[in-house]
């Protein structure tokens, strides 16, 4: 075999420092390049021999063997695959894989931002010099004729190639660490790297560490096979006890019977699940299944509400499992990971060029060779193949919800509370998914009941057309939620931060249609019916209630209104004008808190009930020593039925009211 020498070195004196740069964040990705690579050359052995061309040993049993050796600073990688002959390795590593190091360098030379690459997909081999000072490999073809060839290159610059070793076909890669990347050859960190990137890689992946003492498990013998090293075998006897049988009279029982144990070693357990199960078929799945490996991968002991098992072939191939997760309870985060696979080799989680944001709510894999993973993530967005994927998932996702409303109801309706956030989110931000889904949203009433919005609008059109009453807090608005009970009105509850949105969007969409806070102004059923000369009174009584009121509370822009409620134990309450709530409450989403919100205009009044005898006891006594006690008691109580109170209201709250029942003890 000719021996050879030569320059690998690449247009650039800096490529390490560039790619560095840009791998910084994922400098353990090189874990990931060499055994997908080893993969790789298995899948394709696997392949000749289908196709005749290569007849694969009785006892082969593929893997690929990661060792680390922190005494000796090296990790090796070594499969039993297709192997490289030397002409060949001169021509896939010399060339190609350094070429695609070139490529890789040209490409994204003027970006600066390592965002930009996705996956970094196409770097392979060469990746390996990210953490290696030298790297080496041995590698024998399958073919029976190759002589071993053994590579080295100190630095990535230069290499050296001449006749190895090696005797059975495959290729061992190994890779000397420099002292920056030491961590990688502690066996805990190859254990994590590995598991991150290589957890459902289609060929089993074992790891050891160089020298470690043997370990051994115990096995009936019975159990032992050709493959394990057998140290020595034991036997247990048989373990007895006196019982009392049902004559009463005492016997001796066998409560585990003798046998004959092997001490063996260890039996190597693959880090790996070659056949994760969105590779399956649905119908060949359980719910067991299912559950479990969502415990796996999401690390996540609640139980997922339901699943969507993806399986496309055509016109791409796409396969993956989705998992709606059960929301704990509305404080806690509901970010999901959907992770994303190219051929069973991780890529990234949180894809968003290629996942519908709103998607990102739940926990999922997908994958999808098909996927151009090699390129920016611009390139990704305008790429039209990306978006029919992204519409699929979409797609796939609606008809699950729309097909369990309509079969499954009483699962759906169980089911809401937890899906709601991620429902409202799809169809605020995405088009196609709110035209599926705007007929499956529910809306939970007062009783508990869940309607449609067309159900709400109907139930209620002869109370209040086209208006929906909600409630954002059921403590801090009970009053008004038994006011509305008493008044046999209906409202629904909306108390998730995403509600305030979602009935914009609603009422953008359905012109007609209004949603006002259940302490908005009040509905004229909670009135009285007043007849013309009872107006003009009402009136006056406004006129001279604000004035007196004004006063007492320091407040010349008090709004006061005064009505004549049917529930006469109300004394006052506090309304809001939807419209200037919904401004203030944005205000404070985009921090703006500190703007003057009296451009809005008055955003809360104080409604006195002229049935009352406090507010009447007011109006006649506008004058005397006690009125302002009685309209700071008035209004504070109404805050307080409206929400709370500020903390220096509340301490003259409490002082005042102790006053007054002083007052009374005396
Ligand atoms: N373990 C191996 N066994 C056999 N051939 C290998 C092995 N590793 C690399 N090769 C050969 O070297 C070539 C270059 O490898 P490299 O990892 O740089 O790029 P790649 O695998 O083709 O593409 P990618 O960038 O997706 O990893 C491979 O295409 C393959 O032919």
């Amino acid at each position: 075999m000719p021996e050879k020498q030569g320059n690998l070195s690449i247009n650039s004196e800096n490529i390490f420092p560039i790619i560095k740069k840009w791998l910084y964040s994922d400098h353990d990705i090189f874990y990931r390049e060499l055994i997908s690579n080893g993969c790789d050359a298995i899948t394709k052995l696997k392949k000749l021999d289908v196709m005749g061309e290569f007849e694969i040993p009785e006892d082969t049993e593929f893997k690929i063997q990661v060792t680390v050796d922190p005494d000796e600073k090296t990790i090796s990688f070594k499969d039993n695959g297709i192997g490289m002959t030397f002409e060949e390795l001169d021509e896939y590593i010399n060339q190609i894989a350094f070429s695609g190091a070139k490529d890789f360098l040209e490409k994204y030379k003027d970006k600066t931002n390592e965002d930009q690459i996705i996956g970094h997909f196409g770097l392979g081999f060469y990746s390996s010099f990210m953490v290696a000072d030298k790297v080496s490999i041995d590698t024998k073809s399958y073919r029976a004729d190759a002589p071993a060839v053994h590579w080295e290159s100190d630095g990535g610059q230069e290499f050296a190639m001449a006749e190895g070793s090696k005797e059975d076909f495959g290729t061992e890669i190994t890779l000397y660490l420099n002292e920056d990347s030491l961590e990688f050859a502690n066996e805990y960190k190859a254990r994590e790297v590995i598991e991150k990137y290589c957890s459902f890689m289609p060929v089993n992946i074992f790891l050891n560490k160089a020298n470690a003492p043997q370990e051994y498990e115990t096995i009936d013998v019975s159990e032992v096979t050709e493959k394990d090293v057998v140290v020595e075998t034991t036997i247990e006897e048989a373990k007895t006890e006196e019982r009392e049988n049902e004559n009463g009279e005492k016997e001796i029982v066998e409560i585990s019977p003798r046998k004959e144990l092997a001490k063996i070693n260890k039996r190597p357990v693959p880090l790996n699940d070659v056949h994760p199960l969105w590779t399956k078929h649905p119908n060949e799945c359980t719910d067991e299944e299912y559950k479990k490996f969502y415990r796996t991968v999401f690390n996540d002991y609640k139980e997922p509400l339901f699943w969507i098992h993806l399986n496309m072939d055509y016109p791409f191939n796409l396969k993956g499992i989705l998992y709606f997760p059960k929301i704990g309870s509305q404080y806690e985060s509901i970010e999901g990971t959907i992770k994303l696979y190219n051929s069973q080799v991780f890529v990234a989680d949180n894809i968003k060029e290629v996942i519908p944001e709103f998607l990102m709510l739940l926990k999922g894999v997908i994958d999808c060779p098909d996927l151009p993973l090699n390129v920016s993530r611009s390139a990704l967005q305008n790429d039209g193949f990306v978006k029919k994927i992204s519409d699929y998932i979409t797609k796939k996702v609606a008809d699950k919800l729309t097909g369990m409303y309509k079969v499954e109801k009483e699962n759906y309706e169980k089911y809401w509370d937890d899906l709601s956030p991620f429902i409202k989110f799809g169809y605020i931000r995405d088009e196609k998914f709110e035209d599926k889904i705007k007929d499956c949203i529910l809306f939970k009433n007062l009783e508990g009941r869940y309607l449609t919005l067309a159900e709400c609008l109907e139930e209620n059109k002869e109370a209040h057309e086209n208006t929906v009453f909600y409630v954002t807090d059921e403590k801090a608005q009970s009053q008004y939620i038994n006011m509305f009970k008493e008044a046999g009105i209906d409202a629904v509850i909306l108390t998730h931060t995403i509600d305030s949105p979602f009935i914009s969007h609603v009422e953008q969409k359905n012109e007609n249609v209004h949603f006002l806070r259940i302490d908005t102004d009040l509905d004229s059923a909670f009135k009285e019916e007043t007849g013309e000369e009872e107006k003009e009174s009402l009136s006056k009584m406004t006129d001279k209630l604000t004035e007196t009121f004004r006063k007492a509370l320091g407040d010349d822009k008090l709004e006061v209104k005064v009505e004549k409620l049917k529930n006469s134990s109300i004394a006052s309450v506090v309304t809001s004008s939807e419209d200037s709530r919904r401004m203030q409450d944005m205000m404070k989403m985009y921090s703006m808190g500190d703007m003057n919100m009296d451009m809005f205009g008055a955003s809360e009044s104080l409604v006195l009930n002229a049935n009352h005898p406090l507010v009447t006891y007011v109006l006649e006594h506008e004058d005397s020593e006690d009125t302002s006690i009685f309209c700071e008691q008035l209004y504070d109580l109404a805050l307080l039925s409206h929400g709370s109170l500020s903390p220096e209201r509340m301490s003259k709250f409490i002082a005042r009211t102790n006053d007054v029942m002083l007052k009374l003890a005396e």
